[in-house]
């Protein structure tokens, strides 16, 4: 019997980075078989931001994302990746790196295996950057787009650039997400090549016509040479230029997708399927009818926006900035505190306290709207908590209320009689950030009546590996 095809798929997330080895397996419902997986909180903030960019600048040191890669890749069974036929990377969406063409990285032999190293790099600003101000936004072009620019997004970031660190992006000739930059790297692209899901992603992107808004941005002195040229997802943009971890050289590697549209590829079994994602951020999306076509014109009022999926179809999506995010800066607070008292104590056993403490506390008065990042469609709404009374401030009212904060703000954003009327019936939960926290999944399906199911905590690791096996299948079919 010949060997059955193996896809590795990566997603390169704000936290932490996932890694996911796929085997076809026709006998399986889903038509595949998870061989491996692995993850590894890449910890990559940036220790300085770039001059100017003030305390809401939020970058990341591509190094330590590169770092967390490889371990990932060398905890992965060597058998299998020497059998991989194809490579899907996803990552976070919306934020930009800059590299020099030619130069963004060096493969170094002479290890175990050649890994890229970043050269010309810049860091990551990412997609909870604040740096561009509700002024500043308001000053740029209007985009010919269904999408509104928001801070954190590609565009904004490097209009912002242009206007403060004019010298800062005449160093660079090329950008793209970070995902985008690791496929260059993989490929020795001389270009770097950017799906519309993360073109949508940066703003100034037409979905309908495919292209950037090349005459507004020009018109307004912003470096089109920058903009990366469209590919469709799920199409090949090149071969890897060396062997890496023992992946042969030569094997395909998918243009890059966004982690939200891989992490739906992944859960969603069926167009009835809403899916649910808590990772740093949160996002619920669901199916539009294929056909659907979003308006000409952006509302940045509006807490649901249409991302392009695949095959020009588009996905309903309430993308919450806090998800979590709010937990991580919760803990971090509780640690510093303790640091402050002369305790020293570990992150990951105020998570499982906290949990372990909410999950035997099943309900508070204790209120709590969790946005300390605002939203994009309310910047200015802040976290705040209500309703606080002595006998509700224990470690488990406190996790309890902002659990329920989180998954409850989600819910304003789009509401459980939304997704009825959009024919959802069933919602699959994924990200680590649900799957790893059970108090999260009692707040989900306290707030979704439906028939809930959870995931994977690699999803759209899984999501990018499944892409490259269903394109490299239906190529042996055909
Ligand atoms: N030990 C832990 N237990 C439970 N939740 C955790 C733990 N460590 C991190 N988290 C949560 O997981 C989130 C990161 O999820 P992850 O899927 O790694 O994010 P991303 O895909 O955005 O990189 C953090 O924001 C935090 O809320
Ligand atoms: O903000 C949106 C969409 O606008 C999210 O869907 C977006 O994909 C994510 O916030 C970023 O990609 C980061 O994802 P993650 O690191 O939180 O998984």
């Amino acid at each position: 019997m010949a060997a059955r095809p193996i896809t590795l798929g990566i997603d390169l997330g704000t936290t932490s980075v996932k890694a996911a080895l796929l085997r076809a397996a026709p006998d399986e419902p889903s038509g595949f078989a998870v061989l491996a997986s692995c993850a590894r909180a890449a910890r990559a903030e940036a220790a300085v931001e770039s001059a100017g960019a003030g305390p809401q600048g939020r970058e990341q040191d591509v190094s330590r994302i590169l770092q967390a890669l490889h371990e990932c890749l060398a905890a992965l069974p060597r058998q299998h990746l020497r059998s991989v036929v194809g490579i899907g990377v996803s990552g976070q969406m919306h934020g930009v790196v800059f590299w020099k063409t030619g130069q963004g990285c060096e493969w170094i032999e002479g290890g175990i295996t050649p890994v890229f190293e970043p050269r010309a790099v810049s860091h990551l600003v990412t997609w909870q950057d604040g740096r561009c101000s509700s002024e500043f936004l308001a000053s740029l072009p209007p985009p010919k787009s269904h999408l509104s620019v928001a801070t954190g997004f590609g565009c904004a970031t490097i209009f912002w650039l242009l206007k403060y660190c004019p010298e800062f992006l005449k160093s660079y000739d090329a950008a793209g997400t970070i995902h985008d930059y690791v496929v260059a790297m993989l490929c020795g692209l001389p270009r770097p090549l950017m799906s519309d899901q993360n073109a949508a992603s940066w703003g100034y992107f037409n979905t309908q016509s495919q292209s950037w808004n090349v005459e507004i941005l020009r018109s307004s002195g912003f470096p089109v040479h920058l903009l990366p040229d469209i590919a469709e997802p799920g199409s090949v943009a090149g071969r890897t230029s060396h062997m890496w971890f023992e992946i042969p050289e030569g094997t395909e590697v998918g243009v890059a997708l966004g982690d939200l549209q891989a992490s739906v590829y992944s859960c969603m079994a069926q167009r009835t399927d809403a899916v649910l994602n808590i990772s740093t951020s949160v996002q619920l999306a669901a199916s539009m009818p294929s056909g659907f076509q979003p308006g000409e014109t952006p509302d940045p009022t509006a807490p649901v926006a249409y991302f392009p999926y695949f095959g020009r179809t588009y996905l309903g999506v309430a993308a919450s900035l806090n998800g979590g995010n709010v937990l991580a800066t919760f803990i971090h607070m509780l640690v510093h505190w303790m640091a402050d008292l002369g305790l020293e104590v570990e992150e990951s056993t105020v998570y499982s306290r906290m949990i372990q403490a909410a999950v035997q506390q099943r309900d508070t008065h204790l209120t709590i709207t969790p946005t300390v990042l605002g939203e994009r469609h309310l910047p200015d709404q802040l976290a705040s908590v209500t309703r606080i009374s002595s006998s509700d401030l224990s470690l488990g009212h406190v996790t309890r209320a902002l659990c329920r904060g989180i998954v409850q703000n989600l819910h304003s954003m789009l509401p459980i009689q939304q997704l009825q009327e959009w024919g959802v019936e069933r919602v699959m939960g994924s990200g680590s950030a649900l799957s790893r926290n059970q108090v999260l999944k009692q707040e989900v399906q306290r707030a979704f009546p439906l028939p809930v199911s959870f995931g994977q905590d690699v999803d759209a690791a899984v999501g990018a590996a499944l892409v490259m096996l269903r394109r490299h299948l239906d190529q042996k079919e055909s």
